[in-house]
């Protein structure tokens, strides 16, 4: 029988894909160009079963449909922010303002012309928005230079690209320096670095105490995130590789009765199906699904009750999705809301908005099945689709959504702001929560099941001692009822017999009983905080149409300019919603066979409900696994932990860790372990002597990994949470490097060198080898490759002599006569015995070079023409030492000084990553311009550094146009 239901509904899927092919051949037919050309953008942007759904749950008034939809179909505008200090960030926000959107504004002609947007709800409006197309980069001058400059500067960590209400998250986190934060769902990181900027803003404390963790279940992802965040170069932040779900509560030591870690600030940025970043993600069109929306719904419930319960009281936890679909967004907030039974409370953010549009949270929706019919409560839903999904996606009765204050989430509308679609919700924790005791047990870790934990024989509880009932459904059984103690809204039956059966219900009761004898938490029920007769009505329950019309629009300032043009867009953010896509197809494609999977076992009541956090709404035990079938998801996910664990040799480790006495830290497969260095390792003296590092610096916030070619820095309270938890918990990466290893013949005394990445972190500690210059020294060093102490000024070159050939640190702290921009610089180099260098990348060192006023952009006309001089040498009779420029490396022959150069430089060390990069600059055009600069022009050797940089930006920018 089971098997018939099955192969019918494998043959409906087949057809339903089949059409779904010839649609596509049909509209190919029509559209020769359709998926022949490299281009996502010629993907359909229309899908019926998507315009039916959101036009029947009605968070978009009718009136706007149009709007809505045609914006949807085009690309997203550019966003970006500008990051760093706030002299820098203002510096940088002049050069944007000055030099690149002037051009937009001086119209020659009647064409309309890109306007730059602020946007007007982010702080010291430094968030813009441009509305333009790849065509139009690609034709206009004026943006390509402003599309390399961003590349550039996103590289240095000075600006973020990312999308606009992709920002919105973290601005609403309120976070200060000492937060402890987590980031439950973090890849590829984007939030993640506006996290810790938000935690390094304050410059009135330069070491914030504060920390993020920054998770992702997937691994892959989790290193996609080290390269965002490294960018930021911050020692307090750790990246994990954990499931959300199940995420393991973290102690502040090993010893057993330490605390384990609550967290002030969480965001819960979770996997969703992802339909409000079509405009960026066009292939969503196509492979939208209502089943989407119902499948992801459980497992967002599981994570946001999971960071719940990692939240300290009186922390805050933002949730938030790029998803429109009420069952991934109120559905999810009103289920825990429920279950917190008063302990969690939504937030009023609409002060920290002005200049925002949004829609408040709606107080209904309705289901809609695959096939189109719409179902308004539980029970007028047909029993596959009821045995399917979980109870909590139907919507709630009028009073309890208002009663949960689900007008305090927002949803960004694509429209509204010519941005993409988004949800926020922003929650408070006012007490623990009901299932918990305030303070978790090792063994407890993590608490997504307390249910496990109860006595079985305790189960039962009478049902109207505890329970206040709604509304009676036709068939005469509650559909609607509220636990008198846990204050859980049950809805429907199933939520209600797994309730009754008490075991959350009996933590609950538990709870009560000691809140009583230890005195009042709240002033009245426990855990309740509606009055109980406000839902004990046997009443209709409320019609969805009611609440449809609950969807203000809301405009809290003047309406800020949106730029109109049809557009393609290219963000920095993209990966995000490529992996939200996949999950959301993977889901999608998954469904069928996991419906089947259900009913062959024959348990329509096995679908998962958060508002029974005990046992239904918890992980699926192995058992339960093996009844239900894993989701793809999981089963890769228990792939990735077979493969870790081969990988992981625990007898090699522990030998090791006999042998070196120190800490050794094995996480994540192909990780090399993580070791701290101790307070007596031979590593140190040299480098703290060489440098003159003073005693304020502890060794044992130094890190390596495998052959101590690396040393990264982390701070002391991310130290203390990776050696407590190291056997716990999965770290992939923390720290920023600060010296990495290149022995020199020229230096004997210390084989390491300072890193550029971890310089700002650590120079305050650093007296020895400083030398301070000019901003010209600065230029000097930053656009030539090797320029000789003598070209330096004589200041400079005075400082230069007192230190020994090696790792140096250079300065230059801005005057009040330094014309503007006018920021402190401070960069790694070397002091050679003729001439020194820098150890700064291409993209690190156009940044200060901007910051020093040289304008690349400028340069690259008077390089072209230097080139073209050059090429009229060459081809001049006679003119013999140019020729000699050909020769990629060597010195000029005959010049003294160049040999002798080149030969010192022959034996300086070089960072291998640096070398990469600078290689990658230099390359033979600054071979060149050293051979080229026989008249010691300074000017010159700074426009050879802007061809260099210049060609590099349009690279970068053909790459991304790509
Ligand atoms: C919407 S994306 C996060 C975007 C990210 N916050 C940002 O701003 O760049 C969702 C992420 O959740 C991750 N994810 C999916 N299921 C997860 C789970 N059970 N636990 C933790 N992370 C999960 C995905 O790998 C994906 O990286």
């Amino acid at each position: 029988m089971a098997r018939n239901k099955r192969a019918k509904q494998l043959a409906k899927e087949k057809n339903r894909v089949k059409r779904t092919k010839e649609e596509w051949e049909a509209m190919k037919r029509e559209n020769p160009d359709l998926g022949q050309k490299k281009g996502y953008h010629l993907a359909p942007k229309s899908n019926e079963m998507f315009e039916r759904y959101y036009r029947g749950i009605g968070i978009v008034p009718e009136e706007e449909w149009d709007d809505f939809l045609n914006t949807m179909r085009r690309p997203l505008p550019t966003t970006f922010r500008v990051t760093g200090s706030r002299r820098q960030a203002e510096e940088l926000l002049k050069i944007i303002k000055g030099q690149y959107f002037s051009k937009f504004f001086s119209t020659d002609d009647d064409q309309e012309k890109i306007v730059p947007t602020q946007l007007p709800w982010y702080p010291n409006g430094l968030a813009w928005q441009l509305d333009f197309t790849r065509k139009e980069i690609k034709n206009d001058s004026a943006l390509k230079s402003l599309h390399g400059f961003l590349i550039s500067e996103t590289e240095s960590g000075n600006i973020s690209r990312q999308e606009a209400v992709s920002m919105l998250p973290p601005l609403l986190m309120d976070i200060k320096p000492h937060h402890k934060i987590l980031d439950m769902c973090a890849a590829p990181g984007s939030k993640t670095a506006q996290l810790i900027e938000a935690l390094h803003s304050d410059e009135n404390v330069p070491t914030p105490e504060g920390f993020v963790v920054a998770n992702d279940a997937d691994n892959k992802r989790c290193y996609l995130m080290t390269h965002q965040v490294k960018r930021l170069q911050s020692p307090n932040c750790m990246i994990v590789n954990h499931d959300a779900r199940i995420l393991p509560n973290m102690f502040y030591s090993k010893d057993n009765n330490a605390d384990v870690v609550k967290y002030d600030r969480i965001l819960c940025d979770v996997p969703c199906s992802g339909d409000g970043t079509m405009r960026k993600n066009p292939d969503i069109w196509s492979k939208w699904h209502v089943n989407g929306g119902y499948n992801l719904h459980s497992v967002q419930k599981k994570i946001l009750q999971r960071g719940l319960e990692l939240l300290a009281v009186g922390g805050r936890l933002v949730y938030s999705t790029c998803s429109l679909n009420p069952m991934e967004d109120e559905a999810v907030i009103l289920t825990i809301l429920n279950m917190c039974g008063g302990a969690v409370e939504l937030v009023d953010v609409s002060d920290k908005l002005t200049g925002l549009k949004y829609s408040k949270g709606t107080y209904s929706w309705k289901c809609m099945n695959k096939t189109g019919e719409w179902y308004e409560t539980e029970e007028m839903a047909s029993k596959q689709f009821r045995n399917q999904w979980d109870t909590t996606i139907y919507p709630p009765i009028i009073t309890v959504a208002q009663e949960a204050k689900l007008e305090r989430c927002i949803r960004v509308l694509p429209h509204q702001n010519n941005t993409g679609a988004f949800f926020i919700a922003v929650l408070e924790k006012t007490r623990d929560l009901p299932w918990t005791s305030g303070k978790s047990n090792r063994n407890a870790d993590p608490i997504i099941n307390p249910s496990e934990r109860q006595d079985p024989s305790e189960k039962k509880q009478s049902q109207s001692q505890h329970f206040t009932f709604g509304i009676r459904g036709k068939n005469g059984s509650y559909h609607f009822a509220k636990c008198k103690l846990c204050g859980v809204m049950l809805q429907g039956r199933n939520d209600f017999n797994s309730h009754q059966g008490g075991r959350k219900h009996k933590q609950s009761l538990e709870d009560y009983e000691q809140t009583k004898k230890t005195g009042p938490v709240a002033s009245t029920d426990p855990a309740v905080p509606v009055k109980s007769d406000t839902v004990a009505m046997d009443t209709e329950p409320a019609k969805p149409t009611e609440h449809a019309s609950k969807t203000d629009t809301y405009s809290s300032v003047a309406d800020p300019e949106k730029p109109t043009n049809d557009c393609e867009r290219t963000t920095g953010e993209d990966t995000v919603a490529s992996g939200v896509t996949e999950v959301t197809a993977r889901k999608v494609r998954d469904e069928p066979e996991v419906t089947e999977e259900r009913e062959v076992t024959g348990e329509p009541g096995v679908t998962d409900t958060a508002v029974e956090p005990s046992g239904k709404d918890s992980p699926p035990t192995k058992r339960q696994k093996m009844d239900k079938g894993e989701t793809t998801e999981e089963k890769k996910e228990t792939e990735q932990k077979k493969e870790m664990e081969e990988k992981t040799k625990p007898e090699e480790i522990r030998e090791a860790t006999q042998q070196s006495g120190i800490p050794v830290m094995v996480h994540g497969h192909k990780e090399d372990p993580f070791i701290f260095c101790t307070k007596d390792d031979p590593i140190w003296p040299p480098i703290k002597e060489f440098y003159g590092i003073g005693e304020s610096m502890c060794v044992e916030q130094i890190m390596y990994r495998n052959m101590k070619r690396m040393l990264y820095y982390v701070t002391e309270q991310v130290r203390d949470l990776v050696v407590a938890n190291n056997e716990r918990v999965k770290f992939i990466n923390m720290g920023v490097k600060c010296f990495s290893s290149g022995p020199s013949p020229l230096v004997t005394e210390c084989d390491y060198r300072l890193s550029q990445e971890g310089l700002h972190v650590i120079e305050k500690y650093v007296s020895g080898r400083r030398i301070s210059m000019t901003r010209q020294d600065v230029v000097t060093i930053l656009s030539c490759e090797n320029p000789f102490i003598y070209k330096l000024s004589p200041s400079t070159q005075d400082s230069v002599h007192t230190i020994a050939p090696g790792s140096v640190i250079f300065h230059f702290v801005p005057s009040e006569s330094d014309p503007e921009p006018c920021v402190e610089i401070l960069f790694c180099g070397w002091r050679g015995k003729t001439s020194v260098r820098s150890f700064v990348d291409k993209d690190q060192r156009q940044h200060y070079l901007r910051m020093c006023g040289v304008e690349l952009s400028d340069i690259k006309a008077q390089v072209k023409m230097m080139k073209e001089c050059k090429n009229l040498l060459e081809a001049t009779p006679g003119s013999s030492q140019v020729s000699g420029t050909e020769t990629p490396v060597g010195p000029a022959s005959g010049d003294e000084a160049e040999v002798e150069k080149w030969n010192e430089e022959a034996e300086a060390p070089r960072d291998p990553e640096a070398d990469e990069v600078e290689e990658e600059i230099n390359g033979d055009l600054a071979v060149e311009s050293e051979m080229l600069n026989t008249d010691n022009d300074k000017a010159n050797d700074n426009n050879e550094a802007g061809i260099d940089n210049e060609e590099n930006m349009e690279d970068d920018v053909a790459e991304s146009a790509e």
